[in-house]
């Protein structure tokens, strides 16, 4: 059976543990961040992703296509967090053209494979070098990537251990979570708000570095001036 969840696209979900308070005061500094689920069929993107929104396991999830809003409140931040949950099955017919616009899009991206299922891991790898191609030939930055081994409940099925999911990330330089979507929200509460600030200091990071950039530019234009001018 599908059930379809009471959610919508763009819908704005405030867990009930955030401090609402601090979401008010207007010191807090606005941030949005966009985050692409991928990974291959059946692994468990919406189900983490619906988890994380809104703390349910559902079982069924249809193949929809959804970009989800979700405020976080953190450590003085107002983070606006835009998930785009993509079903393999469109992922594999869109054009390159629409891929690489959603990767051109994302600020950061988890990619989900099932610890039962080796060829879902084995396909990260070369999505993990295509994402990294795209994004860091436009920036020095890192682009921040989490990858997840979900359905950890069901161990008898293991056919990836954790430790393969931990160096893969390792040589990839990437995060690295082991979760059940199935099981607990604390896992994909981790993964999602981990990404979400690491999306943000990185943000924070390219604009400092923006700005020192620029000052050195202006300083380098006053000198070459002077110097033109006492010639
Ligand atoms: N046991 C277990 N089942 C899970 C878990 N996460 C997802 N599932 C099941 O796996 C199936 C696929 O889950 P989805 O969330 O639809 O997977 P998806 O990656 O979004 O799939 P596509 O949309 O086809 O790309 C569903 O039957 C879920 O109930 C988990 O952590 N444990």
């Amino acid at each position: 059976m599908v059930l379809r969840i009471p959610l919508r696209r763009s819908a704005s979900f405030t867990p009930d543990h955030q401090p609402l308070m601090e979401m008010s005061n207007p010191t807090t500094l606005k941030m949005e961040a966009n985050v692409l689920v991928l990974g291959a069929d059946s692994v468990g993107k919406s189900a983490l992703t619906v988890r994380f929104l809104t703390r349910r396991f559902i079982g069924e999830y249809g193949d929809m296509e959804f970009i989800y809003s979700h405020s976080l409140a953190m450590e003085g931040r107002e983070i606006h967090v835009h998930i785009w949950d993509i079903p393999c099955s469109q992922d594999r017919v869109d054009e390159s053209s629409a891929k690489e616009k959603r990767v051109q899009w994302a600020d950061g991206f988890i990619l989900v494979y099932s610890i039962c299922d080796r060829a879902s891991f084995n396909v990260l790898r070369p999505k993990v070098q295509v994402i990294k191609a795209a994004k860091e030939a436009l920036s020095q930055e890192k682009v921040p990537i989490v990858i997840v081994g979900n359905k950890r409940d069901l161990h008898h099925r293991r056919v990836v251990s954790s430790e393969e999911g931990r160096l893969l990330a390792l040589s990839m330089d990437c995060e690295f979570y082991e979760v059940s979507a199935a099981e607990a929200y604390h896992g994909a509460l981790m993964v999602f708000q981990g990404l979400a600030e690491r999306i943000c200091e990185a943000k924070l990071a390219l604009k400092k570095g923006t700005g020192i950039r620029s000052i050195v530019k202006s300083m380098s234009a006053v000198f070459a001036r002077k110097r033109t001018d006492s010639l």
